[in-house]
This record gives C-alpha cells, sequence and structure tokens, in this order.
C-alpha cells in the first residue's frame, strides 16, 4: 500500500478499486493496529482529524472515546485517504446527505456502514491472491519503459502499482500516446527542471520530443501562474511594469522564464461566473445548510476558520454567508449593541441597491440548531483571499432570497484555509480599524 500512497501523493491515477482497498488498509491500521471497534471508527470526525498533535514521532488524535496515537508513517495513508480518496467520494454525495463530519465516507459519499466487512473483504481478498500467486513475476530491467496501458491497470490495479509487471521492450514511440507514462516518470511543476537526456534515455524515451513538450507546458503553467499574481483585485489588465516585476520575483527560474509579452497574450479578463438562480441543488444547499467539502478548524490567534476537505474549482459556489437578513439601519443598531466580540453582520446591497445586512451573530441559528454555519466562520485576508462575495437573489420555493454566495477566486486545494476580504483596512472607520490587528493589509 507504500506504493498507493505515494501514487495518490504525486496525484497520479489509482485505479477506484485501489481506492477503496486503500481505505480498507487505513481501516485495517485502526482496527488491527491500535484495536479501535467500529463504532469509534465510524464515529471518527474531520475536525478530529484536523485537530491531531504531533507528539514525539507520531501524532495523537482524539477519538470519541479517548486518543490513538498514530506513528508518522500511519498518518501519512490516512491523510492520502483525506486529502485523495475522501475528495472524490464527496462529489457523488446528493446534497441531502449530511456527510459534513465523518471522516470515513463510503463511494456514494454517506458514511461508511460497516467497516468491519470493509476490513475483512481486503483480508479475503490479499489471502486468495497470495494463495494464487505462482511466481514472482520479473523485476523491470533498466532501458525498459514501465508503462502498461491503462486497460492493464484496471485489471490488476497492485501490478501497476507495485510496479512488478513485466515490461514492455523500447520501441520508438509516438509522442501523444505515452505522454502520460512520461508526465508519470517526470511531472511537470513550476519549478521543477526538466529531465537531463541520460534520465530521457534511461526512462526508455528515444525521442527528443518529449523533452521539448514537458518544457512547453511548464512554460504555460507559469505564464498562467505570472497572470494570476499580476492580476489585481480589479481584475483589470496588469500594466507590463507589474508584470515584469512579477517574473523578477520567481529568481529560481532560471531557464524556460515567460515574458512579458507572453503574459500579457495569455491574460483574458476574469469572468463573472453566470449562477443559475433556479439551480435546485444551490437553493436545496442554502435553505438545508448543506455545503459539501468543508470543516471548521481552529487556528491560533484567528479562533475558528473553515478549510477545504475536497478541492474547488474557480468560479465553484463555496458556501453562503447565512444569517437574518435585515435592513442595513437595523444592522447598524445590531453593530452598536456588540462590546469588543467578533462581528458577524455582513452589510451589501441587494437587488436594486437596497442596503441590506447579514445578521449572522446568533449562533446556532434559530432555523438550523444543529449545524454549524459555514459562512460566517470564514476569516479575513486581503492578500491571500481565495473566495469572494458575490450577491444573488435565488428563486426558492417560498420567493426569492437575497443570499451572498462566497465563490472560489481560483483552484483551491485541500486544507486550504477559505479567507475572503472583508474590505477593512487599517485606514478604515476613521484610522480605528490599525487596532485590528489580523488585517493584513
Ligand atoms: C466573521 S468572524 C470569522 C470567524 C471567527 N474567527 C470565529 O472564530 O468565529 C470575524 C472575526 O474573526 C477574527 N478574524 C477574522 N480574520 C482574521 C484573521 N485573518 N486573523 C485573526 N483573526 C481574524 C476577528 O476577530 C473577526 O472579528
Amino acid at each position: 500500500m507504500g506504493g498507493v500512497s505515494d501514487r495518490l501523493s504525486q496525484n497520479k491515477e489509482v485505479p477506484p478499486k485501489t481506492k477503496t482497498d486503500f481505505r480498507s488498509f487505513c481501516l485495517a491500521t485502526l482496527m488491527w493496529v491500535h484495536r479501535l471497534g467500529p463504532a469509534i471508527i465510524k464515529e471518527l470526525k474531520v475536525q478530529e482529524w484536523n485537530d491531531r498533535v504531533t507528539e514525539g514521532e507520531g501524532v495523537i488524535v482524539k477519538v470519541s472515546k479517548g486518543s490513538v496515537k498514530l506513528s508518522q508513517k500511519e498518518e501519512h495513508w490516512l491523510d492520502c485517504y483525506f486529502k485523495h480518496i475522501r475528495p472524490e467520494y464527496l462529489k457523488a454525495q446528493a446534497p441531502e446527505g449530511d456527510d459534513r463530519d465523518r471522516f470515513f465516507l463510503g463511494a456514494s459519499g454517506l458514511p461508511l456502514r460497516n467497516p468491519t466487512a470493509d476490513v475483512q473483504r481486503l483480508r479475503e481478498k490479499y489471502v486468495k491472491r497470495l494463495q494464487e500467486r505462482p511466481t514472482p513475476p520479473p523485476k523491470p530491467q533498466t532501458g525498459m519503459v514501465v508503462s502498461p496501458p491503462s486497460s492493464a491497470v484496471e485489471e490488476e490495479p497492485t501490478q501497476m502499482l507495485e510496479r512488478t509487471s513485466p515490461p514492455t521492450p523500447v520501441v520508438q514511440l509516438p509522442t501523444p500516446r505515452f505522454w502520460g507514462a512520461f508526465e508519470d516518470l517526470f511531472p511537470v511543476t513550476l519549478d521543477g527542471n526538466p529531465p537531463t537526456k541520460a534520465q530521457v534515455t534511461e526512462a526508455g524515451f528515444e525521442d527528443r520530443s518529449y523533452y521539448y513538450y514537458w518544457r512547453r507546458l511548464q512554460y504555460k503553467l507559469r505564464v498562467q501562474y505570472i497572470v494570476e499574481q499580476s492580476t489585481d483585485r480589479t481584475g483589470r489588465k496588469p500594466p507590463a511594469a507589474r508584470v515584469q516585476r512579477a517574473i523578477a520575483k520567481e529568481t529560481a527560474w532560471t531557464t524556460n522564464v515567460p515574458t512579458v509579452d507572453s503574459v500579457l497574450l495569455a491574460w483574458v479578463p476574469c469572468q463573472e461566473p453566470s449562477l443559475d438562480t433556479n439551480d435546485p441543488l444551490l437553493i436545496a444547499s442554502v435553505i438545508h445548510q448543506k455545503w459539501k467539502g468543508l470543516a471548521v478548524k481552529h487556528f491560533e490567534g484567528k479562533g475558528k476558520g473553515v478549510i477545504a476537505t475536497m478541492i474547488f474549482k474557480k468560479n465553484q459556489v463555496v458556501c453562503d454567508y447565512h444569517g437574518e437578513v435585515v435592513s442595513k439601519q437595523e444592522g447598524e443598531q445590531r453593530l452598536e449593541t456588540l462590546t469588543g466580540e467578533p462581528s458577524y453582520l455582513f452589510f451589501f446591497k441587494g437587488k436594486g441597491g437596497e442596503p441590506l445586512c447579514i445578521d449572522a451573530q446568533k449562533f446556532p441559528c434559530e432555523c438550523h440548531p444543529d449545524k454549524e454555519t459555514f459562512g460566517r466562520r470564514l476569516n479575513h485576508s486581503r492578500r491571500k483571499n481565495n473566495v469572494r462575495p458575490q450577491r444573488v437573489s435565488l428563486n426558492c420555493p417560498d420567493g426569492p432570497r437575497e443570499c451572498v454566495l462566497f465563490i472560489a477566486l481560483r483552484h483551491i486545494a485541500i486544507n486550504e484555509e477559505l479567507l475572503w476580504d472583508y474590505g477593512i483596512r487599517r485606514a478604515s472607520f476613521g484610522g480605528e480599524g490599525r487596532d485590528l490587528t489580523w488585517l493584513d493589509d
């Protein structure tokens, strides 16, 4: 399973069956090595996983009845499941399901029902395989391409993962067909270097076009990165000087450095996402406050905040700012009554420019007494904001509802904290803002 966790951490393809096996393997670790009962495992919460603390060479995870100490390796396995498998299961889940806090989910996105049966299945599968295995397959030799076609990968996942299948002899490969195998061996990254000629030849890729393609993809990646770095919150096309400064900051890039012109050419205006105000899923999520892929986490010096537990794509709706919608005037009066505690009042302009306020001060809210409403927990950052608020009028069954949705400004990775720009600066409120130590302007 070490091979599987390596592939998962490197974002390489892993067949669904192997992912299920890997989840069972994590369950088996908790059951067999740490003697946790299935009921405790089923109850394990995302929050408990996120709140794990390092102790010596391992980590302590609080569980419903006590705690468990995992080794670094075991932590790595469980984290691989959490970061690379669970988010996929979350995608499958219908909005009615309440997935949000369970660590172990089934492929349907719902909480895992029978960990014992899962572990048993895994055990039987491997015992059977060991009994059936004839003689060990030959080890791959150097100068061979060790990448079976993807159909073979589906049928016999462990062969691919342990790289024990008989190697395919080197042939002159057409570029597009085998690019995947090349990229697996030499992933294209923002800061990496292309493989040397010797490495390429050793891996069985004689054709120089792979090398050039690698560089071209890295160039595109870098151009896109500089576009993002040099475009400010106004979303307007950046001036050449700003692009030049953003490029100059990347001192580690010594070759394959994008030119200012190529960045300006690649720049396109940021598209306002067109939200479907009749979307039943969106409406259900707002009404029932069931948002996928989010978890609350405690941050030192910030209090609570929200992290992503699945990937969010640019322009995807993350959650809403849930609370009581009142007039701006009413909101200001409520603000006056606050004495030093954090404010959860969101002022905005509703449909037709009407000044409104969403009051999320009360927790839990009356309409969802058993729920963590995520929007109110999002912290501020001007510099590292990755979501932005957008006002919409949703066509809910009981009539139009004024809403503020948080939209991903870019690709958001798992475990990343969700941050939005509150629009407050140190100079705000006639300079009163300078007392707010957490502002990063
Ligand atoms: C809407 S609440 C955000 C959630 C809040 N952290 C909590 O625990 O519920 C706003 C308050 O969070 C805190 N906060 C927001 N962003 C912060 C940041 N970047 N660093 C530290 N505190 C922050 C401030 O106290 C602010 O008044």
